[in-house]
């Protein structure tokens, strides 16, 4: 036993003493020069080339591992013995992720490739401006070298386009605000924002489904038209104006658009902005892939008919963005508005849209609704067949087949007499909800009721006909809303 301790103590000492001369005449320098030539020796005459993929590029963040990461994470499966596991901000979905130096092979075009995730200890940090992660992350992509011509710049790009589709599928949207007088957040930014949650869709939104197809589509050619746009010189945005009386769907339409497109939404509130230069400013913080909302665009902005306005003034600059309810004047103008959704500026992003939304259309100058500012005029309307029988399907769960063909009938020959908007069925529907032939029967009385009172006070001709003191007469005579109808048919006359 004593010898073997004294032939393993004298191993040791010759390691070390080997050690050492190794050392002396082979410093740290030449060891290294040497494992990069055999390396360059070694690639020579490998049939692969390997592309390594930093986290950070310098002292920026690297924008590809990121695309890599999220990519990877989109087809590695729950059967993974070791996965990594990221949850983002603002997400609702978790990220599985490569594990630490795992291999993973993908596909690209008939090409096989191999991704590494290689994590190495970074050395301990002199000082440094920008602290970096303890951890020196990356991904080193290895393809056989007759394949590199033929895919990798292809396979790059559609990782980054993969990757954003991923990231905009799972992060939830958001709604942000313009910030009330005008300030900026910690981050130096004039919008807040709050996850968007708002559960309208197109299938839940009560409008006539042909209309409904056609937005669909116009909306898809839009977020698919990005060749298009560069072939023709436009800029990728386009302009909507939902128009028709209160509680006709206006905001579930805008949340649908955001909701079917994945787009943020940013509600521009004008009379929170004080001058042209600050919505200039607030335009320029607009995200591409983004709804830029206008509601009720007449109660914001002065826009008043031009060729009434004429005779007043001719300068467009003298119009004033007027502070309806605070009554605080402001200096944004209509061409500082005309200048945010048509101007050089309105290309500062890309793939938006604009979408303005009024009680009162009349009141609205045309120079905001030409064409290339406002592409598309959608009058959202009081409820008809079509539409009672979406509203129908979504509160109670039933088709035309569940209703009594009696109360069918009742109903079919009701509903554009009752001039009900969608809000005011919905408003029927939610409360009976446990007993649905009560709804439906409540429903159709309170119709027939309306179309009743509609009778009583002229026919829709007349009241879009009658002057204003025929109108604040029956105002008073009739029951309430019916002033409102009546307006509301004149700007669908306007809408022809
Ligand atoms: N077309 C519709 N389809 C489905 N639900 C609707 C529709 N219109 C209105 N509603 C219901 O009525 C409520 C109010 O609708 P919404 O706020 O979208 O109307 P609006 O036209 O924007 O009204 P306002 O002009 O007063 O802003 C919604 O929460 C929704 O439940």
């Amino acid at each position: 036993m004593k010898e073997y301790w004294n032939s393993l103590a004298s191993l040791l000492g010759v390691l070390a003493f080997s050690h050492s001369l190794l050392q002396l005449v082979f410093p740290p320098e030449l060891r290294l020069l040497s494992l990069k030539f055999l390396s360059r020796i070694f690639h020579l005459f490998s049939s692969y080339c390997y592309f390594d993929i930093t986290e950070i590029d310098g002292v920026n963040t690297n924008e590809l591992y990121n695309a890599v990461q999220i990519y990877l994470s989109s087809f590695i499966s729950l059967n993974g013995n070791r996965l990594s596991l990221t949850r983002a901000l603002n997400s609702s979905a978790t990220t599985f992720g490569q594990s630490n130096n795992d291999c993973i092979v993908d596909t690209f075009g008939g090409v096989t490739v191999v991704w590494e995730h290689v994590v190495i200890q970074r050395q301990s940090q002199t000082f440094v401006w920008r602290p970096f992660p303890e951890e020196k992350r990356g991904f080193t992509l290895k393809i056989k070298k007759k394949d590199k011509s033929l895919i990798l710049h292809s396979y790059l790009d559609y990782i980054m386009e993969k990757s954003n589709e991923i990231r905009r599928k799972n992060q939830d949207r958001l709604l942000y605000t313009n910030s009330r007088g005008g300030s900026l957040d910690s981050r130096g930014h004039p919008w807040e924002s709050v996850p968007f949650k708002h559960p309208s869709t197109f299938d839940t939104l009560a409008i006539d489904p042909d209309n409904k197809r056609e937005i669909m589509d116009d909306l898809k050619d839009f977020a698919d038209g990005q060749s298009f746009y560069h072939k023709t010189g436009r800029a990728w945005k386009r302009g909507y104006l939902l128009y028709g009386p209160p509680g006709t769907g206006k905001s579930s339409m805008i949340a649908a658009m955001a909701n079917y497109l994945s787009y943020d939404i940013f509600d521009l509130e004008l009379t929170e902005v004080h001058n042209n230069s600050e919505l200039r400013k607030l335009l320029m913080k607009t995200s591409s892939k983004s709804i830029i909302v206008i509601e009720d665009i007449d109660c914001s902005v002065n826009l008043t008919n031009r060729k009434e306005k004429k005779n007043k003034s001719n300068d467009l600059e003298t119009r004033h963005v007027s502070g309806v309810e605070d009554g605080v004047n402001s200096t944004v103008t209509l061409s500082g508005l005309l200048n945010f959704t048509d101007g050089l500026w309105s290309c500062c992003g890309s793939e938006r849209i604009f979408v303005f939304t009024t009680n009162h259309v009349e009141k609205l100058d045309p120079a905001l609704l030409r064409s290339g500012r406002v592409d598309k005029h959608v009058y959202m309307s009081y409820c008809s067949y079509p539409t009672l029988k979406i509203q129908l399907k979504n509160y109670l769960g039933y088709d035309e087949t569940d209703l009594d063909s009696d109360v069918l009938n009742q109903l079919v020959d009701v509903v554009s007499k009752a001039e009900m908007t969608p809000a005011d069925i919905s408003e029927i529907l939610i409360k009976k909800q446990s007993c649905n032939h009560k709804a439906v029967t409540e429903l159709l009385e309170a119709m027939k009721l309306r179309a009743d009172n509609n009778l009583k006070c002229g026919s829709l001709g007349e009241r879009e006909n009658s002057s204003d003191e025929e109108q604040e007469k029956r105002a008073l005579e009739c029951p309430k809303g019916l002033i409102l109808n009546s307006l509301a048919r004149k700007k669908r006359t306007w809408r022809r």
